[in-house]
C-alpha cells in the first residue's frame, strides 16, 4: 500500500446555529468523528445525500476550515500549521459551478495566471512558459486566453477551473461535484480528462459526488458519509456485494438497475 498523502483523523466539526427570533441558538454537528485516509495516486470519492457533510469535510482538508475537534495531517504536518499559500499550492479545489468559481471580471490568461503569482512568486517569463504547457495539455486554443468566462460554454468553463487548480502542480485535487453542473456529454469529456491528467500529473483526488454512477467510473475507493459520518469506505465492487449499512444499500439501488446503459455510459464508451 503507498502511504497515506491526507490523514483525517477523528474530525468533528459543530456549527452555531440561529434557531430564530424567540428562539434560543443552538448547536449542528455538520461532521461527527471522521477519520478517512487518502492514498497517494487514489481517486477517493465521498458520496452522500445532501447536507451529509461533505463540503464541510473538504473545507477542512483544503484549509479552508478548521476542525471543532481532531486533526487532518498532510504527509504528517497538521494542515492548520501549514501556511495558506503553501498549503495551497499542494492542495488545490474544482468546485461545481464553474461559473460562480470564476471571476467574470477577470480574463482566463488572468484567472490562470493568479496561482503563479500568490502560490509561486514565479517570474513573468516562466508564467507564461507554464500557462502555454497548461492550455497545450489541456488541449485549449491560445484564443481562449483573452475570453471572460461569460462568454465560454460551461464545459469550457471547467477547463479553465482545472487549468486554474493544476497550473501550480499541487499534489491533491479536491473536487466537489465537478460535472454536476454539467451536459451529460461534457461531464464524460471532463472526467475523462480528469483521470488522463492523474496520470499526467501524478494527482490524488478526492471526488464528491451525489452520483454513484459517476463514481463507480473514476474512483478507487469510494467513502459513504451520512449525518456528518463516515458510515463505509470500500471499492465499488465491495460497497456492491457486501453493502454494510441500509444506507448504502438505498444508495446503491438508486444507481441501479441498469438494464440499458445509462445516457451517462453511453457517453464514456
Ligand atoms: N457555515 C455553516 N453554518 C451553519 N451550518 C452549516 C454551515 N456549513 C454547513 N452547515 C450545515 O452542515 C451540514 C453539512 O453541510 P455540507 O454542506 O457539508 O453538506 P453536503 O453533504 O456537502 O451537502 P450538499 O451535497 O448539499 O452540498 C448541513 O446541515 C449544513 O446546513
Amino acid at each position: 500500500m503507498t502511504p497515506p498523502l491526507m490523514d483525517v483523523r477523528r474530525v468533528s466539526r459543530t456549527f452555531r446555529v440561529n434557531r430564530g427570533l424567540f428562539r434560543p441558538s443552538g448547536t449542528l454537528e455538520a461532521l461527527r468523528d471522521v477519520s478517512l485516509t487518502l492514498y497517494r495516486g487514489e481517486i477517493l470519492a465521498l458520496v452522500g445525500e445532501s447536507g451529509s457533510g461533505k463540503s464541510t469535510l473538504s473545507r477542512i482538508m483544503l484549509g479552508l476550515d478548521r476542525p471543532t475537534a481532531g486533526d487532518v495531517l498532510l504527509d504528517g504536518t497538521s494542515v492548520g500549521t501549514i501556511p495558506r499559500r503553501r498549503l495551497a499550492a499542494r492542495v488545490q479545489p474544482i468546485f461545481q459551478d464553474p461559473y460562480s468559481s470564476l471571476n467574470p471580471y477577470r480574463t482566463v490568461r488572468q484567472i490562470i495566471e493568479m496561482p503563479l503569482i500568490v502560490n509561486k512568486r514565479m517570474s513573468a517569463p516562466a508564467r507564461r512558459r507554464a500557462i502555454a504547457d497548461i492550455l497545450d495539455i489541456l488541449r485549449m486554443p491560445r484564443r481562449t486566453l483573452e475570453a471572460y468566462p461569460s462568454q465560454m460554454s460551461g464545459g469550457q468553463r471547467q477547463r479553465v477551473a482545472i487549468a486554474r487548480a493544476l497550473i501550480a502542480r499541487p499534489e491533491i485535487v479536491i473536487c466537489d461535484e465537478p460535472t454536476s453542473a454539467l451536459d451529460v456529454s461534457v461531464q464524460a469529456q471532463v472526467l475523462n480528462l480528469l483521470m488522463d491528467l492523474r496520470a499526467e500529473f501524478n494527482l490524488t483526488y478526492l471526488f464528491i459526488s451525489h452520483d454513484l454512477a459517476v463514481v463507480e467510473y473514476i474512483a478507487d475507493r469510494i467513502a459513504v458519509m451520512k449525518s456528518g459520518e463516515i458510515v463505509e469506505v470500500d471499492k465499488y465492487d465491495g460497497l456492491l456485494r457486501n453493502p454494510k449499512t441500509e444506507y448504502t444499500r438505498t444508495l446503491i439501488s438508486s444507481t441501479l438497475p441498469v438494464p440499458e446503459m445509462s445516457a451517462f455510459e453511453q457517453t464514456c464508451v
